[in-house]
């Protein structure tokens, strides 16, 4: 195959082309992305006196601990505390621990920031009495600990400990303890609320980000981050949506919510931990605000929406609103930052494209009242492009794709074919996810990918090739989902896994990491693959004007190497380049077990004017040449 490169950029390559989606979803968020190690933290949105309530705290020994709707609760927010009894008899060691989210991850020497509430009624307990926090290994050996005296003062106290392990433990199976001793009196109760366990967080940001997660996304280079989701926006019920002032200010005014992936959300990673991400990351938020719609098929129409579109307008207004005229501007000044995010693009609702009977007059309500208030903002659609037909008409649309590795690499044209009427488009969740056409939602046995693999990286790569190609009309794409804990996943594949110490980065995380490190800024047309049903050779051609180098982005989908020659039309290019190739057998994954299986692997290759390369069979090729 003969390749021929104009030098006469079509497009530009957008600076917001490659991104990130995400939603708490597979405990992205809580026990993954959001540093908080304990798991149900403050008993949020669960039935008192029940054992799921306590999940996954345990007793220590035969202590007695039940959840309870405190009679003197923290916070309105937080009702619930964990109830420790003190028997009568003078018991030595009382207490419970918490494994964290499928283990917590310890290192020797690093300092855990420990913190919790306790309440013991007045004079309710001798004086002697004393608490100890700890951090126990998979054997109960003690790593780290803080001792303090218990004051039964009738009033909640916080107590606060850095704690630093003496070793590193041998496993992740390690647990956060606290113990009473000591505690001597009549059958009385300690109650606790609020028990957090943070490691250091990425940029050292309070309530932050798990740093090797977070360094892992960051190298990814995203240039926006599309949150709250997703489904995790929407709520099963109008009540359980996603709502952003639960979202802020202090952890304990903050209820959490019964997410939509199976597990309760804490909200500690909240629209201000969001934003301030974005900006440590320096990402434009896609930033999304429920439309009236809810996974279990409730829709709210018409005038119905006011006190919704008046929540929006808040949650935007806490993005980028002047806190002298909103009290939502004015609360995120008083949390620190006066100065409005960055905030271009709002998304209405996610994948509404289920109830065509409502969406055009919700999509009509909602959006004539927000372009009205922030006309400087763009708002995507999430319905199908297809129809029904919106007003106003959608300046953008959000487009979402699952399938095959075979789909991806024969359908890289999509986009060619769309009419250029002023429509841009956002490929906000895309992914390979199974070898099965007929079934692809499916289980592993019916074909589903547990991890991506190098055929499914390798055809979102071809089918990457084509956002690169459109990216006229394409101005953004994301993976989808981002992240997925592989202890408890309610989806797969998942662009990166992780447990409670090690980041598994996929096949398709380095296709990411390979198109969002080799963007080049513009277009540079080429000859055009076949657009065939049955193609399997994909290549584009970007060029970077500040480095003066040609990028030449390879899909090659095949089981077999393919020969190709590169004509390219300047006059000056270096006789040697780069090739990063990430190839292996088709089926190949990188997993727990095999982390490393499948990285990208860079060497020189000869390069010119013309110069002919050998893709491998199934593999993703960067070529990186100077040439002007
Ligand atoms: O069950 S699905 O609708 O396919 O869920 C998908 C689409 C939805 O936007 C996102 O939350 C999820 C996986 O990323």
């Amino acid at each position: 195959t003969t390749v021929t490169v104009s030098a006469t950029a079509s497009h530009a390559i957008p600076s917001t082309l490659w991104g990130m989606m995400f939603e708490d979803i597979s405990h992205s968020g809580d026990g993954g992305l959001y540093a908080e190690l304990i798991q149900n933290r403050a008993f949020q949105q669960v039935a008192p006196d029940t054992a799921a309530a306590l999940d996954p705290w345990v007793p220590l020994g035969d202590s007695q601990i039940s959840v309870v709707a405190d009679s003197v609760p923290l916070s309105s927010a937080l009702p619930n505390s964990l109830a420790l009894t003190v028997p009568a008899a003078s018991a030595t060691e009382i207490g419970f621990a918490n494994p964290g989210y499928f283990g917590i991850g310890l290192v020797k020497g690093t300092a855990y920031s420990a913190s919790l509430n306790y309440r013991v009624a007045a004079g309710a307990i001798s004086k002697q009495a004393s608490l100890t926090i700890s951090l126990l290994d998979q054997n109960n050996k003690t790593l780290a600990a803080f001792t303090t005296p218990l004051r039964a003062s009738g009033k909640w106290t916080e107590v606060t400990a850095s704690l630093v392990p003496s070793h590193t433990p041998p496993s992740n199976n390690n647990s956060f303890a606290v113990t009473v001793t000591n505690a001597r009196g009549a059958e009385s109760q300690v109650n606790f609320a609020l028990l957090s366990l943070f490691p250091p967080t990425f940029k050292g940001r309070a309530n932050g980000m798990r740093p090797d997660i977070a360094e892992t996304l960051a190298a990814n280079k995203p240039a926006f981050w599309r949150f709250p989701g997703g489904n995790n926006l929407e709520g099963q019920t109008v009540a359980t949506r996603w709502q952003w002032n639960n979202t802020v200010g202090p952890l304990k005014d903050r209820p959490g919510r019964v997410g939509d992936w199976g597990y309760v959300n804490t909200d500690g990673l909240g629209l201000l931990e969001y934003l301030h991400w974005c900006e440590d990351l320096d990402m434009e938020p896609y930033m999304a605000v429920w439309d009236g719609y809810t996974l279990g098929g409730t829709n709210i129409t018409g005038a119905a929406l006011d006190p919704y579109i008046a929540q929006a307008i808040d949650q935007i207004n806490f993005v980028i609103g002047d806190p002298a005229t909103s009290a939502p501007a004015a609360l995120r000044a008083s949390l620190g930052h006066p100065e409005p995010f960055t905030l271009h693009y709002v998304e209405i609702g996610n994948e509404d494209f289920f109830d065509d009977e409502t969406v055009a007059n919700r999509w009509n309500t909602i959006v004539t009242n927000l372009s009205a208030t922030f006309p400087q903002l763009t708002f995507m659609a999430t319905s199908l492009s297809s129809g029904p037909v919106l007003t106003p008409t959608p300046k953008v649309y959000d487009v979402h794709v699952y399938s095959s590795p075979t789909f991806f690499a024969t359908n890289s044209f999509l986009y060619d074919s769309v009419e250029r009427n002023g429509t841009h488009y956002f490929e906000g969740e895309y992914a390979a996810i199974s070898t099965n056409d007929s079934n692809l939602f499916g289980t592993p046995a019916e074909g589903r990918l547990l991890f991506p693999t190098v055929a499914s990286a390798v055809g979102e790569a071809a089918f990457m090739t084509g956002f690169e190609r459109n990216a006229d009309i394409v101005f953004s794409a994301s993976y989808a989902p981002l992240l997925g804990s592989v202890n408890d996943s309610q989806w797969t594949p998942n662009l990166v896994g992780f447990d409670a110490s090690n980041v598994y980065k996929s096949t398709s995380y380095y296709v990411q990491n390979l198109f969002a490190n080799n963007k080049g800024d513009e277009y540079l047309p080429s000859t055009l693959p076949s657009n065939s049903s049955t193609a399997t050779l994909l290549w584009s051609v970007t060029r970077s004007t500040a480095n003066k180098e040609v990028i030449i982005k390879i899909s090659n989908n095949a089981a077999t190497t393919e020969e190709m020659k590169f004509v390219l039309p300047f006059k000056d290019v270096s006789s040697t380049g780069s090739a990063t190739v990430l190839t292996g057998p088709a089926t190949a994954s990188n997993t727990p077990d095999a982390p490393d299986a499948i990285v990208p692997v860079t060497s020189r290759i000869k390069t010119g004017t013309t110069f002919e390369y050998t893709a491998p069979a199934v593999s993703f090729s960067v070529l990186v040449v100077s040439a002007h």
